[in-house]
């Protein structure tokens, strides 16, 4: 990892607009207090509990969404695409059409695409389905199509959320090892996912998300033992509560 920084939040909020009522919309801080570097050549995790904020992260990162408290820094001219399950493809369109879309929006130009899409097609291991309509697809199969553009599409900072934990055991293998050369190619990566297994096997540094709030950016053993522990502890919590009420009742 170098030391150069690529991107940075300081304090970065992010609120959605939600319905409250009838006619009546409130503000959710989806990111309330976010500050953490992301360096050139770095694969950082991004981990937290359900609604800690990770996706809505990483669309930051992305530039899909700006902060509305804090702010973010961006390398000029650097760019970053994301690659998140059910993001973007059109149902009608093939795979090969919704292909040399995704690759245009991630910034590859006609004449990449036309002497990538058949590396593309392969990769993804879809056969005669490429030509098919996504929206017959299996979300394992849609995983593999966008998994492939973006492997190919090469961005400077490649987002992934949760797409490797789907698909078969040959996907989750071949994604795997096309990451891992994304890795040691000095790629910058970011990967959220919920498998422990594929944070720790994968990240140099650890994101920690909990309620919009980072608690911590540091080395992924460090992170990942101190997220698991508070599970740990979360879980025993409930049990103590649980078994006190049962006692109370009776
Ligand atoms: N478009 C939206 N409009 C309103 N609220 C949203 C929107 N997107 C996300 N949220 C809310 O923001 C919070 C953070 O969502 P986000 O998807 O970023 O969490 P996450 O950590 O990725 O969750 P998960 O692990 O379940 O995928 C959640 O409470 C969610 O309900």
């Amino acid at each position: 990892m170098s030391e150069k920084i690529i991107f940075e939040a300081k304090n970065a909020g992010i609120s959605y607009r939600q319905r409250a009522g009838v006619l009546r919309y409130d503000n959710y801080w989806a990111l309330k207090d976010v500050s953490f570097t992301l360096h050139a050549g770095e694969t950082l995790g991004v981990i937290g509990s359900n609604g800690a904020g990770k996706s809505t992260l990483l669309r930051m990162i992305a530039g899909i969404i700006e902060p509305d408290s804090g702010q973010v820094w961006r390398q000029p001219n650097t760019s970053a695409s994301l690659l998140a399950l059910n993001v973007g493809f059109k149902p009608e369109l093939s795979g090969r059409e919704n292909a040399i879309l995704s690759g245009l929006l991630l910034g590859m130009s006609v004449q990449q695409i036309k002497s990538q899409i058949d590396a593309i097609h392969q990769f993804s291991g879809l056969g005669d389905f490429f030509e098919r309509a996504v929206g017959t697809y299996s979300t394992g199969m849609r995983a593999r199509l966008g998994f492939a553009v973006a492997i190919q599409a090469d961005p400077d900072i490649l987002l992934i959320d949760e797409v490797l934990g789907v698909g078969d055991q040959n996907f989750k293998t071949k994604s795997h090892a096309a990451m891992r050369e994304k890795i040691d190619s000095n790629k910058t990566v970011v990967l959220v996912s919920h498998s422990m297994d594929a944070i720790k096997s994968l990240c140099d540094r650890v994101l920690w998300l909990h309620e919009g709030r980072s608690i911590i950016c540091d080395d992924t053993d460090y992170v990942t033992d101190g997220y698991l522990e508070s599970a740990r502890m979360a879980l025993a919590d409930e049990r103590v509560k649980k078994s006190t009420g049962t006692v109370a009742a009776l």
